[in-house]
């Protein structure tokens, strides 16, 4: 499905729920299967939260996790430590390409038994869940932190608990203390000095306790584009979101200072705000090894406001949904951008317009569709498969219709 969306102004004002996190919703779904005495509240409608779900309930022996790379590094975890259980893990063409040799490597020198179906060091796996007997591991930190999330996840069901080390430059650090920090929740003991990780065993029942899900701030990314292309004074409250989050792309709330956009929190949500104008001189420099999936959106929002942009730290894009330091080479060039981009980082100067009426090849990457859709309030633009968005946000289309966006 091709979306065209015309050249949109947003409303002055608008509200919108964005549903729980398919980050922490997915790390919740593990520890729940592990103990069944937690509820989660507020949950992730996303595509792979519903995976991560129903791979969860089933009991057949080939579990498919389509494109959610949580539930395929979460899940090898998981099921390597059900014992007497035979599983094929498997995925889409793209999660076929997505390395996990580091996490395999890490999980067989634990005790696991895990072979690869087609090519080594990818999915398909093939899983015998049985006892790990050993509890000390170490393995590389800097190509993916869900390796380490996955064996965080797991570490308190082993007789020993898991003692992790670290090597080179840790990388999406957030999101291994994001996971840290739902084990506090629940009351498993952890440490994390230097670049040793540590979790105590506990296989005693959890008393029953229930866990909100905070909302899923990589959704609110591309509200935050919206405000800073939309008119000064444009406001667009969000439901279910605090200060003090767990979820590195939190990081929004400092960063779209530089692009006019306030944050002011209440109780339980955030008002985004167009305060002020941006001069066309300013340059956005960014560090984001802590927050990969917001690169897109910051991008585009930079293209948008017409402001030069240098980010770095963007290593792990290239073994995302699709190689995302490609895909926004190609599109944001047919848009009339001058990018340039290397294997970690991107450098966008300023362009003398935006072409109208371009064709977005989404490259089955939700955050491709989601980034660039804000752009419709600087020019009439396509969408291409825009019904990617289900990946992590369902009702995407929906509510840039509530804001005020003109979809065909
Ligand atoms: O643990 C998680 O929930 C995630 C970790 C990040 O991946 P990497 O650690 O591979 O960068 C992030 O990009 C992904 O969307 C979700
Ligand atoms: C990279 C992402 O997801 P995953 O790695 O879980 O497929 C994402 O949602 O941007």
């Amino acid at each position: 499905m091709t979306l065209h969306l015309q050249k949109s102004y947003t409303k002055a004002s608008s509200k919108i729920a964005i549903t729980g996190s398919k980050s922490e919703a997915n790390r919740l779904l593990i520890l729940q299967a592990l103990y069944p005495n937690i509820k989660i509240e507020n949950s992730s409608n996303s595509d792979d939260s519903s995976l991560m779900q129903k791979a969860l309930a089933s009991d057949e022996q080939l579990i498919d996790i389509h494109h959610a790379g949580t539930a395929m590094r979460f899940l090898t975890a998981y099921f390597s430590i059900q014992e007497g259980r035979d599983t094929i893990l498997t995925g889409s063409p793209r999660m076929k390409e997505r390395p996990i040799g580091i996490l395999v490597d890490a999980l067989i020198a634990l005790g696991a038994d895990i072979s690869y179906l087609e090519n080594d060091g990818f999915p398909p796996l093939k899983i015998r869940g049985r006892k790990l007997a050993k509890h000390k591991v170490r393995l590389e930190a800097n190509v993916s932190s869900q390796y380490i999330s996955a064996l965080l996840l797991i570490a308190s069901s082993l007789e020993n608990g898991l003692e992790l080390t670290l090597d080179g430059k840790i990388t999406s650090v957030p999101y291994i203390k994001m996971t840290l920090g739902l084990l506090d929740q629940i009351g498993v003991e952890n440490s994390f000095e230097g670049n040793v990780i540590t979790i105590d065993p506990k296989q005693e029942e959890l008393k029953p306790q229930t866990l909100v899900v905070e909302s899923d701030w990589s959704s609110a990314s591309y509200f935050y584009s919206i405000v800073a292309l939309s008119e000064v004074g444009t406001k667009i409250e969000l439901s279910s979101y605090k200060k003090d989050s767990l979820q590195g792309d939190s990081a929004l709330a400092k960063i779209y200072k530089q692009f006019g956009v306030e944050t002011s929190y209440s109780e339980n949500n955030i008002t985004l705000s167009k305060s002020s104008i941006v001069s066309q001189d300013s340059k956005i420099s960014l560090d984001l090894s802590n927050a990969p999936d917001i690169a897109q959106t910051i991008s585009v929002t930079a293209f948008g406001l017409g402001i030069s942009c240098h980010l770095t730290g963007l290593h792990t894009l290239k073994i995302k949904e699709t190689d995302r330091l490609v895909a926004l080479q190609n599109e944001l060039s047919k848009l009339g951008a001058n990018i340039s981009v290397t294997n970690d980082a991107l450098v966008l100067d300023v362009a003398d317009a935006i072409n109208s009426e371009i064709e977005i090849e989404t490259y089955k990457d939700h955050r491709m569709a989601m980034a660039f859709a804000p752009l419709a309030l600087k020019t009439s633009i396509l969408i291409k498969e825009a019904d990617v968005v289900s990946k992590s946000y369902p009702d995407f289309w929906k509510d840039l219709v509530h804001v005020g966006f003109q979809i065909k």
